[in-house]
């Protein structure tokens, strides 16, 4: 199932945000969300992971999901691999991570590997360029073991270069299996490394199509008007 969300409606102080979003992602399928600032993005993926209430509808999500924000927040003085071990303390009851310590290194081990940093694992975070940290927190979120990766403008503050390497990433994310949800301000990445392309315009989907056949006119209407 990966997730999938329906008739997701929000307003804030009468203000409607959400009009009703309807949107899946499947397993193995790496979907870019497109839209204007304001357009309901960010809330969308907030009620799907659950850090927002919507007013009605539903998000059914298979195997947990993990988010991934534009704002890394790592903890700098500490290395690459304590961020990404810090992933797993969520799945696992303190005396749990205590008795296991040793395999949750491992494993952490393999999500900065599997992000392409094993050899910065000893780092620490706050000396890492701003696209190895948002891989870090990439592999931070694999370590929780979700099925779902959420990304909230996981590029926006990173150089080209480092943008297209993260973005990318997610794509070969979804490659292993997981779905993949992200927020994107750039049209292009989206359409070079994303399968499907959907267009949010006052909290409603405007449209939706197979990255290769995106319509760069009804993408550039998401950004006329907007409020
Ligand atoms: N907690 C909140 N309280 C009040 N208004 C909110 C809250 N969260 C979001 N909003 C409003 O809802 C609207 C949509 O916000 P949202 O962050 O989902 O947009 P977005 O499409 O992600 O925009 P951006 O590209 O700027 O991040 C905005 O007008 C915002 O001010």
């Amino acid at each position: 199932m990966g997730i999938q969300i329906t008739g997701l409606r929000k307003s804030f102080a009468g203000k409607q945000v959400l009009a009703g979003v309807e949107l899946s992602v499947a397993p193995g399928e790496f979907v870019a969300v497109l839209g204007a600032n304001g357009s309901g993005k960010s809330t969308v993926l907030r009620c799907a992971v659950g850090l927002q209430r919507p007013d009605s509808g539903t998000v059914g999500i298979d195997g947990g999901a993990a988010m991934v924000f534009q704002q890394i927040h790592l903890v700098g003085r500490r290395s690459a691999l304590d961020n990404v071990c810090s992933g797993a303390l969520g799945r696992l009851k303190l005396r749990q991570s205590l008795l296991f310590g040793r395999e949750i290194r491992r494993e952490a081990m393999d999500c900065l590997d599997r992000v392409g940093l094993a050899d910065r694992a000893a780092d620490r975070a706050g000396r890492l360029s701003g696209g190895q940290q948002q891989r870090v927190a990439i592999a931070r979120a694999l370590c929780q073991r979700a099925k779902v990766i959420l990304a909230d403008e996981p590029v926006s503050a990173l150089d080209p270069s480092a943008a297209e390497q993260v973005v990318a990433l997610l794509a070969s994310l979804a490659g292993e299996g997981l779905a993949v949800l992200a927020v994107l301000h750039q049209p292009e990445l989206a359409q070079r490394f994303a399968h499907r392309i959907v267009g949010l315009h006052r909290g409603k989907v405007a449209f939706e199509s197979a990255a290769g056949a995106m319509d760069s006119q009804a993408v550039s209407s998401l950004y006329e008007g907007a409020r």
